[in-house]
């Protein structure tokens, strides 16, 4: 799942945030009293914009982190603008949420995203204040609020902010209405000079006329409530046909999903009937409902077979019908498509396999296995709901640090941004909301209510997205992800340091999200790019809950914290580790060090005594092994058995390797003297795969049967590890098979061995 920092420099961004919210606390209902001036206020919005501009293109300070604070819970307004009264910027208290009130407002410049989206507002009284809108993509006019863009905001929120002293703060995209110029809310010195100013006379065809002005001008949003109004002028059916079309192409263009499918969908018959129907086709492709998808592009294919574009589409929607129902992937393909492309947004349905999802004794809900399932088997692979990525370009000093004292955490990484952009999808597409809300929340209460002032037109689930609820749910169910795990493999396989090199990308898989926690997991998951792939780490009865990784099991051997997730983990190890004496568990931690020291050099002596070591350490586990696996020992011994494995002392290499797989619960028999079979696969540890393949080697030459089924299992791990198995020889080159079997030559190079 993410990952949560925590060290000194975090807890002391922890406590500075906690002090100001506290200052800022003690000023609440004071007077606002504007220190600058609408000019000042203007120069240094500009300034930001210039530092803003500098940072996008990496010209920032090199040691800036962005950091982002979240402020304390408040719920959205609640209640419609007819019950709201209305308020002007010198009614304003520091530190209010001015409930019962609204305010209206323009924007006197363009505004600029800056991490939210920024921009200097006046009121009716020229009066200006800043305005920041977290998370405000969505509905800004089109990507962008323009100078002059009249909004109106419910229940404003004056709240200090950085650097500058107050500002209205809105987080709850229904707290917030961009009003169309024409509309008798905008006072009448705001309307004048505009084309817009006298339309009270305009019938059906006029508003078709502007909102089609406004669609070419790639402004789908206005264009949207131009056709709304004609559509309210009684129009002629022709009239209605275009304003059906156009509205539902509009709402297509900006993604608002459930619109389009409606107004295609109630296009009267016409000249863009063949269009609409090919609309509502893709609308339903890219809602996922492939089956409906296929109907409609195979009735377009029949009554145009000229038409090789619809033919296409045709083809990829049945592709994705085919993965929705069989799970038949092209894994090499996926790969090569997600090294590719930034984001590595994946054109795949989801296939979701023997499992299903069911309620556990204590755990909330799980997934569970409907029949018995043998290791590596595919038990899911599933397309992100929504995904954040940090850019490639973006030097990681650079990434986002999020601090929350709700909750005491800081995270790095997309999890901010994907909150936002899950909030923007829900409220474009109403109907995939039940796929967030259903998520765990830890009993927090859910912000639901009906239609207030028709923000977003729920039909079936009543959902106003709360930005906060949004948060707590994507905390708790999201999963950091590299762009893909074989890329994450080649690292760790090259740098056995395990510095953490990668990109942090996040999302969320809804699905996935059932799976609950065990360090002794039966089910391991890997990325590729938004696709994940969830396959079985062992062979697993039917009617078995699945659990997963959500930390990797602590080397340090320290009892795992989950506070986070608000529960403690009981699998044996953990159970065994807070039995544990601390004198103990610390004389684990020194003496897996020293073995690492000494194997840093490569003399004989300095193996011996890392034997000696690790002998030592063995001792301080004193359960036997069935019962307790001994999750400590995997890295000393994995780090010896590759030490002698490069000085082709082979016994020793196999010794190690075998003692090292026995201690994450690999039950193996055989080898040397009988043909080597795993009886019971274990944990799918970091590095799995190149213990299996320093096994393989030490099996070549003395047990050439044995090696080969070696590297099956070598190859069954990669399968686990990576997602697929068809890139195992790519990724590891056939060196390995050359230096090991002299009889066969090949130029390839390998990378690891
Ligand atoms: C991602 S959700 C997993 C699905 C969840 N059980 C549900 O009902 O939706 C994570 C939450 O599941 C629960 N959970 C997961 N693993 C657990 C474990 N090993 N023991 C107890 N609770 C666990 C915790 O409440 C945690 O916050």
């Amino acid at each position: 799942m993410d990952r949560f920092i925590r060290d000194p420099e975090s807890e002391k961004l922890l406590s500075e945030h906690n002090r100001t919210l506290e200052a800022a606390e003690a000023l609440g209902g004071t007077p606002f009293k504007p220190n600058m001036t609408r000019d000042e206020l203007l120069k240094q919005f500009k300034y930001w914009q210039k530092t803003n501009k500098e940072q996008s293109r990496g010209q920032g300070s090199a040691s800036a982190v962005n950091v982002s604070f979240a402020i304390p819970i408040y719920p959205p307004c609640l209640a419609a603008l007819k019950g709201l009264k209305k308020v002007m910027v010198k009614d304003l208290l520091l530190e209010t949420h001015h409930r019962g009130s609204y305010i209206l407002v323009r924007s006197i410049i363009q505004a600029e995203n800056m991490g939210a989206v920024m921009a200097i507002v006046e009121d009716e009284q020229k009066d200006a204040i800043p305005l920041r809108m977290l998370n405000e993509k969505l509905r800004c006019q089109d990507g962008c609020v323009d100078k002059g863009q009249v909004l109106l905001v419910k229940e404003p929120y004056l709240t200090s902010m950085p650097d500058t002293e107050y500002g209205l703060r809105v987080d709850h995209v229904s707290d917030i209405m961009f009003i169309p110029l024409f509309d008798e809310m905008v006072p009448s010195v705001w309307r004048e000079r505009l084309p817009e100013h006298e339309t009270s006379q305009w019938m059906a065809r006029d508003w078709l006329n502007m909102g089609n002005e406004y669609l070419n001008r790639g402004k789908f949003y206005s264009a949207t409530e131009y056709y709304s109004k004609g559509l309210e002028c009684s129009p002629t059916e022709e009239e209605k046909h275009y304003l059906l079309y156009y509205r539902g192409l509009a709402f297509f263009q900006v993604d608002e999903l459930d619109a389009a499918l409606r107004d295609l969908d109630a296009v009267p018959a016409g000249p863009k009937s063949d269009k609409a129907l090919r609309g509502k086709a893709q609308t339903l492709y890219r809602l996922k409902r492939f089956r409906e998808s296929c109907d409609l592009f195979a009735k377009l294919c029949k009554k145009k077979p000229e038409d090789l574009s619809a033919g296409n589409d045709l083809r990829e929607a049945i592709a994705r019908l085919a993965e929705q129902k069989k799970g038949g992937y092209n894994f090499n393909k996926m790969q090569e498509k997600a090294s590719k492309t930034h984001p590595p947004l994946l054109d795949h349905a989801t296939w979701i396999g023997p499992v299903t999802v069911r309620q556990t004794k204590s755990q909330g809900r799980g997934l569970f296995t409907t029949e018995a399932v043998k290791v590596g088997d595919l038990l899911l692979c599933e397309k992100a709901f929504e995904y954040a990525t940090e850019h490639h370009s973006r030097p990681r000093w650079s990434s986002t640090l999020h601090v929350n004292t709700e909750t005491r955490t800081t995270t790095r990484g997309g999890q901010l941004a994907l909150t936002s952009s899950i909030i923007e999808k829900l409220c474009k597409t109403p109907s995939l909301a039940a796929a967030i809300t259903d998520l765990h929340s830890n009993g927090s209460r859910q912000v639901s209510t009906g239609l207030v002032d028709d923000k977003p037109v729920v039909d079936t689930v009543p959902f106003l997205p709360c930005r906060f609820q949004v948060a707590r749910i994507i905390s708790l169910n999201s999963f950091g992800s590299p762009t893909s795990s074989r890329g994450d493999h080649i690292h760790d396989a090259r740098d056995a340091s395990g510095n953490p090199g990668r990109l942090h990308n996040c999302g969320i898989w809804p699905y996935a999200s059932m799976i609950n926690h065990s360090c002794m997991s039966n089910a391991h998951r890997a990325f590729i790019g938004d696709m994940m792939i969830i396959r079985a780490a062992t062979d697993i009865p039917a009617n078995t809950e699945l659990t997963i990784w959500y930390l990797l099991p602590a080397p340090e051997n320290q009892p795992m914290d989950f506070s986070h997730w608000g529960f403690e983990c009981s699998c044996t190890t953990c159970v065994d580790i807070k039995a544990t004496e601390t004198r103990i568990l610390e004389t684990r931690v020194r003496q897996r060090a020293q073995i690492a020291i000494a194997l840093e050099k490569s003399s004989e002596y300095s193996r011996s005594r890392a034997e000696v070591l690790i002998d030592r350490l063995t001792k301080t586990y004193p359960r036997p092994l069935e019962q307790v696996l001994r999750l400590g020992l995997w890295e000393p011994l994995t780090l010896i058995a590759g030490a002698y494995d490069s000085l082709m002392q082979q016994n020793e290499a196999r010794e190690a390797v075998v003692q090292a797989l026995a201690a994450v619960g690999f039950v193996l028999e055989g080898g040397v003297e009988e043909p080597l079979v795993v009886k019971k696969w274990g944990l799918a540890m970091d590095n799995l795969v190149v213990a299996w393949i320093i096994l393989w080697g030490t099996l070549l030459e003395v047990a050439p049967e044995s090696a080969k089924q070696a590297e099956r299992y070598a190859r069954m791990a990669y399968l686990i590890c990576v997602g697929e198995e068809e890139s195992f020889d790519a990724t590891y080159g056939m060196n390995f098979r050359v230096a090991r079997e002299p009889a066969e030559e090949s130029q390839e190079e390998g990378w690891v061995v």
